[in-house]
């Protein structure tokens, strides 16, 4: 698939698949099942996010409610734009409940610090981040992340749900691209 525009593979998909299994554990450690439920809400954050909100979902052991976020600030680019769009805000209210963000990727952390301060203005009982990927060299503003999955250098990813002009999202790993793809 993608023949030839894979320059290099930086986390396979046996990597991506044990670091959700540990991640589900610290996430379900913070929020152990009340009565055979729980009140925790998973506000996955589309489209990047998708793979990794479905593969969390199940990989955690106590129930979980799902609600998707559609936001935007790179479109066809590989820097963002820094201004961040609804495209589809959350079908329901959180206040008073614990919500954690699933997102594949802070980079700038731009959207996330915007993110943050919207959710919060809706007054979650908890609001707390799980982030697939994090570039520290790229880091424009600081965001608490409390559950991290892999710190990656500074280089434009694709793959697992993360897009280059919607491209390559289907990929089952993280890869880089050949620069040619860049050019054409
Ligand atoms: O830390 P930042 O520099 O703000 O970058 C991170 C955000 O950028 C990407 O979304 P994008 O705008 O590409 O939308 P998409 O998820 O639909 O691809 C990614 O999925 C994160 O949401
Ligand atoms: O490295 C990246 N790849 C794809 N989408 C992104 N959005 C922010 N950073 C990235
Ligand atoms: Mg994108």
């Amino acid at each position: 698939m993608y023949e030839g525009d894979v320059a290099s593979v930086l986390i396979t998909e046996q990597q991506i698949s044990d670091k959700i299994q540990e991640l589900a554990k610290q996430v379900a450690a913070d929020h152990p099942a009340r009565d055979g439920g729980s009140d925790l809400l998973l506000v996955g954050v589309l489209k990047g996010a998708v793979m990794f909100m479905t593969d969390m979902a199940r990989a955690l052991p106590v129930p979980v409610q799902l609600e998707f976020m559609a936001v935007s600030s790179y479109g066809s680019s590989t820097s963002s734009s820094g201004v961040v769009r609804i495209l589809k805000d959350l079908d329901r209210d959180i206040a008073g409940k614990n919500v954690v963000i699933i997102e594949d990727i802070v980079d700038s952390g731009l959207t996330l610090s915007w993110l943050l301060k919207n959710l919060a203005s809706r007054r979650p009982a908890s609001l707390e981040v799980c982030a697939l990927l994090r570039k520290p060299d790229a880091v424009k503003v600081d965001v608490p992340v409390k559950y991290i999955g892999f710190d990656i250098p500074n280089e434009f990813v694709v793959g697992y749900g993360l897009d280059y002009a919607e491209r390559y999202r289907d990929l089952p790993y993280i890869g880089t691209l050949d620069p040619k793809v860049y050019s054409s």
